[in-house]
């Protein structure tokens, strides 16, 4: 038998659907050469300053800037940034440019999400020196439209952009996967710069060394 819906039960429906929450997901992109605290406490205060429901870590396959060197496959970098977030549920790790491979342009990435996951609201963090270089992305005017941009401070860069960028204020550390890179060559300690966990596998297996 067809029942039929009255009015008042449109009504409830359509309001029902007007007030579902869109899922916001948080994206940090990276090299992840290796994957340090100073991405996990980004990761963490946007998380909990915009409300995001997650944050996803995407490692790239071939960074977009030629002068990135990336010695350390993209296997063992993804390997780190699990290592990194696995004692927190509300980060996720996706493989989708490793997958994808070729060069990891952020346009394809979200074009691909959205694609899957239409209902969801992306906001991209980036930290400062990035944010200055947002101009050079490939197809910037077009993905600006796509996702919200989320700056971060990094110390030596300016706050600034022509883009719309949503600040959010985090504790600023000098941490980054060239100095960690450096510590390890140099035989100095990464201790409480990267995890426990990501600590010995860079040792186990022996990276950076060279
Ligand atoms: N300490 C930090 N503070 C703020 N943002 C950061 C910090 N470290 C990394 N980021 C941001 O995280 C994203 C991924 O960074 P990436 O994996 O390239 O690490 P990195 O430390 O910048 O690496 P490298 O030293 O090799 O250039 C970028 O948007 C970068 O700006
Ligand atoms: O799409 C682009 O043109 C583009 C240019 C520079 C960087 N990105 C993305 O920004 C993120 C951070 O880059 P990186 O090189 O600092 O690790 C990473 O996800 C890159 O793929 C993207």
């Amino acid at each position: 038998m067809v029942k039929t819906i009255t009015i008042p039960e449109i009504k409830v429906m359509a309001e029902l659907i007007t007030n579902m929450k869109h899922k916001r997901v948080g994206i940090l992109g990276g090299t992840f050469n290796p994957p340090h605290l100073g991405h996990l406490i980004i990761a963490e205060q946007v998380k909990s300053q915009l409300n995001l429901d997650e944050v996803m870590f995407i490692p790239d396959y071939q960074p977009p800037h030629i002068d990135k060197k990336t010695a350390i496959s993209a296997e063992k970098r993804l390997k780190m940034v699990k290592l990194s977030t696995m004692d927190e549920p509300g980060f996720k790790v996706s493989d989708i440019e490793l997958r994808r491979k070729g060069v990891s342009y952020t346009i394809d990435t979200i074009k691909e999400l959205k694609l899957k996951n239409p209902e969801v609201d992306y906001y991209f963090i980036i930290g400062g020196d990035m944010v200055e270089y947002l101009p050079k992305w490939h197809r910037i005017e077009e993905l600006i439209k796509l996702v919200k941009f989320v700056g971060v401070g990094r110390p030596g860069y300016r706050k600034e952009s022509k883009y719309p960028i949503m600040w959010v204020d985090v504790p600023m550390t000098d941490i980054s996967s060239t100095l960690v890179r450096r510590n390890v060559k140099q035989g100095c300690s990464i201790k409480y710069l990267v995890t426990p966990e990501v600590e010995n596998y860079i040792h186990e297996e022996g990276l950076y060394r060279e």
